[in-house]
C-alpha cells in the first residue's frame, strides 16, 4: 500500500492548513488520484490492523438499500452511530441513493441493477455510472447531522459522491470520486469498499477485476491526526493480502459476509484516532 503512504507523505508536505465544518482543523490538498491493479492483491492498508469485518457490512448495508444503522449494530459495527437520529436514521443516504433514486416524474431508480445491466449488455458503454450526489436532499447546514437526519435530509451529504465503471479486455475497472476524504480514518475503509464491490461487479458480470481507481477532491488529514500518521509513515508496507469470493454467488444482492475470505492479512498494530464529528 505504497500509494496510501505516498498520500499522506503528499498532503503533510503540499497541504495548507485549512479550517473546516468540524472545527478540527485539517492540513488539506485539492485534486489527487491512487491506482490499485486489483490483481495484484486486495488493497488493504497494512501499516494499521483495519476492521474488514465493519467494511464488508457497511458495504453489504449500502446494497441492501438501508439507511438505518439497525442492520449496521445487530452486526457490530458502529462507525455511523455518531450521526444517527435516536431511532438509527440517517437520512436518505448512500443506500436510499444506490437502489431508489426518486426521479421527478415518481419513478423509482435502483441504480445498482440498472448498472449490472447496462456492464451485461453495454460492456463498452461510457454511461457505467452511480452518483450518490442528489442536490434536492442535501443537508441544512445552520442545523447538525442528526437534526438533519430528523427532518428527512442527509446527514451528511455523500463523501463518495459518484462512481463508474469501465471495461477493457474482459476486465472490469472502477473509479470513485471522493469529494472529502478523511485521509486516516475514512480512506482506508473507501479503498478496500470499493476494491471489494469491483470484485463483486466482476464477479457478477463475469469478467476479471481490473484496476481501482481512486480520485479525490479535498483530502485531508485531521490536525489530531498528525501523530498517528507520523507513526504509520515509520512503518514498512507489508505484501498485499488476497480477498477470495465464494464463487457462487451471481446475483450482486446475494452476497451475504460468509461469502468474504481474507487471506494473508499481516498487519502492523491498529491505531486509534478520534473521529472528527
Ligand atoms: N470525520 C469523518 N471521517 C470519516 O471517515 C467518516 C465520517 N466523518 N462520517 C461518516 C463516515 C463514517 N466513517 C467512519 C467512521 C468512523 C471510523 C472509525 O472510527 N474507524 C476506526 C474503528 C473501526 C471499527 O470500529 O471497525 C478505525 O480505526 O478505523 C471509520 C469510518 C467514514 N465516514
Ligand atoms: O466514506 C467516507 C465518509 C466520510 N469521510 C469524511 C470526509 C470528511 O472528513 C467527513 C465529512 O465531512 P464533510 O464536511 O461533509 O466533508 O467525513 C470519508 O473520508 N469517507
Amino acid at each position: 500500500m505504497k500509494q496510501y503512504l505516498d498520500l499522506m507523505r503528499h498532503v503533510l508536505e503540499q497541504g495548507h492548513k485549512k479550517t473546516d465544518r468540524t472545527g478540527t482543523g485539517t492540513i488539506s490538498v485539492f485534486g489527487y488520484q491512487m491506482r490499485f491493479d486489483l490483481q495484484q492483491g486486495f488493497p488493504l492498508v497494512t501499516t494499521k490492523k483495519c476492521h474488514l469485518r465493519s467494511i464488508v457490512h457497511e458495504l453489504l448495508w449500502f446494497l441492501k438499500g438501508e439507511t438505518n444503522i439497525e442492520y449496521l449494530k445487530a452486526n457490530g459495527v458502529s462507525i455511523w452511530d455518531e450521526w444517527a437520529t435516536a431511532d438509527g436514521e440517517l437520512g436518505p443516504v448512500y443506500g436510499a441513493q444506490w437502489r431508489s433514486w426518486q426521479a421527478a416524474d415518481g419513478r423509482v431508480i435502483d441504480q445498482i441493477s440498472q448498472l449490472i445491466a447496462d456492464i451485461k449488455r453495454t460492456p463498452d458503454s461510457r454511461r457505467l455510472i452511480v452518483s450518490a450526489w442528489n442536490p434536492a436532499l442535501l443537508p441544512d447546514t445552520s442545523v447538525s447531522p442528526k437534526e438533519n437526519a430528523a427532518m428527512g435530509k442527509q446527514a451528511l451529504p455523500p463523501c463518495h459522491t459518484l462512481f463508474q465503471f469501465y471495461v477493457n479486455d474482459g476486465k472490469l475497472s472502477c473509479q470513485l470520486y471522493q469529494r472529502s476524504a478523511d485521509i486516516f480514518l475514512g480512506v482506508p475503509f473507501n479503498i478496500a469498499s470499493y476494491a471489494l464491490l469491483t470484485l463483486m461487479v466482476a464477479q457478477v458480470c463475469n469478467l476479471q477485476p481490473g484496476d481501482f481507481v481512486h480520485t479525490f477532491g479535498d483530502a485531508h488529514l485531521y490536525l489530531n491526526h498528525l501523530e498517528q500518521v507520523n507513526t504509520q509513515l515509520a512503518r514498512q508496507p507489508y505484501p498485499l493480502p488476497q480477498m477470495q469470493l465464494n464463487p457462487a454467488v451471481k446475483d450482486i444482492f446475494a452476497f451475504t459476509i460468509a461469502d468474504f475470505t481474507l487471506q494473508n492479512y499481516q498487519a502492523h498494530p491498529h491505531i486509534k484516532a478520534p473521529v472528527a464529528i
